[in-house]
């Protein structure tokens, strides 16, 4: 498979604090790779290191072949970049604005047209040409910050915390078209929220205190995310002696009347055996939840696995 985005040994300091440490990977053609970390692990700072607008400590970054540093202009060729804040002008239309950034991107007079109704078709945003950015709600700010990026067509698009303050329905928008720019670029999506890694992501590599922690498919997340508890609770009072018996189950710990914590050997299921004494024993499940790790977990046992290889 061919990179498209290879980062080897990046690091970044500012003064003593080292924000990048030693981050090395890589984007492949047609990968959506979700960048995951928490506020200040580093995400921003290796964006911008990658796009070109800051200047690494130490390390090399190539896109499609060519140095950032020592090659610039063919590089960022190959890059549209939407940062944690988007760069754009509330003072200026939507045309006027794409038309503006299209020029900086450096595309010919007759290419400019197209492509901004290119962008803005890909966008959603085909009805708001004339329309003030500043009037427009922050989703579709967003969605015009997305259309400047891609309007010289890069091979990779680098979104950097996109849904970042907006509301919920505006979220499921733009991880919409997350997905949907997926299917022709490649992209790299910077975000602290688990989900929109779920969702709009094929790979996802976690960043830590400025080290990457983990980098997999994002189905093995998923897997990581599986805990090894439930919480159940009945109707009836059930026989906590049956219930301990249920061979896997390693603990029971009572909530409230009827409902429990149940701690189970890791890889095992025991939801069904759970089920099927409830319905001999007439005990009547009201609820059967598997829990689930939240991301401060999964670092931490990310990062106390390798803490203890160390
Ligand atoms: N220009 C700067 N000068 C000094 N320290 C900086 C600078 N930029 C970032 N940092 C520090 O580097 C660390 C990483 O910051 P970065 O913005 O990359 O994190 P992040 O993962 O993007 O977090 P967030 O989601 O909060 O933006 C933080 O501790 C931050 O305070």
């Amino acid at each position: 498979m061919s990179s498209l985005i290879e980062v080897n040994h990046l690091s970044r300091q500012f003064g003593h604090h080292c924000a990048v440490d030693d981050v090395s990977f890589s984007l492949n053609k047609g990968e959506v790779l979700g960048f995951l970390g928490p506020n200040g692990a580093g995400k921003s700072t290796t964006m911008k290191m990658i796009c070109g607008n800051l200047t690494p400590t130490v390390g090399e970054i190539k896109i499609n072949g060519y140095d950032i540093i020592d090659q610039p202009k063919l590089a960022k060729a190959e890059l549209g970049f939407l940062p944690e804040i988007p760069p754009v002008y509330p003072d200026l239309t939507v045309d006027e604005y794409l038309r503006y950034c299209a020029k900086l991107h450096g595309l010919r007079k007759h290419a400019i047209k197209l492509s901004v109704e290119r962008g803005k078709l890909k966008c959603g945003l085909s009805d708001m040409g004339h329309r003030l950015i500043g009037n427009l709600s922050k989703g579709y700010q967003q969605r015009v910050g997305i259309a400047q990026a891609i309007l010289h067509n890069p091979s990779v698009i680098i979104l950097d915390e996109p849904t970042v303050g907006l509301d919920p329905i505006q979220i499921l928008e733009i991880r919409e078209l997350i997905r949907e720019l997926g299917n022709e670029h490649s992209v790299i999506l910077s975000t602290h929220i688990l989900p929109e890694v779920q969702h709009s992501c094929s790979r996802v590599q976690i960043i830590h205190h400025g080290k990457l922690v983990l980098n997999e498919p994002v189905e093995g997340l998923s897997r990581r995310m599986t805990s090894s508890s439930l919480i159940v609770r009945f109707r009836q009072q059930p026989n906590e002696e049956v219930l301990q018996n249920v061979p896997n189950i390693t603990a029971l710990e009572a909530l409230d009347t009827g409902q429990y914590l149940i701690q189970h050997t890791q890889g095992t299921s025991i939801s069904e055996t759970i089920v099927e004494l409830s319905v001999t024993n007439n005990w009547g499940l009201l609820e059967l939840t598997p829990q689930q790790h939240d991301m401060e977990q999964i670092f931490l046992s990310l990062t106390q696995h390798s803490n203890n290889h160390e």
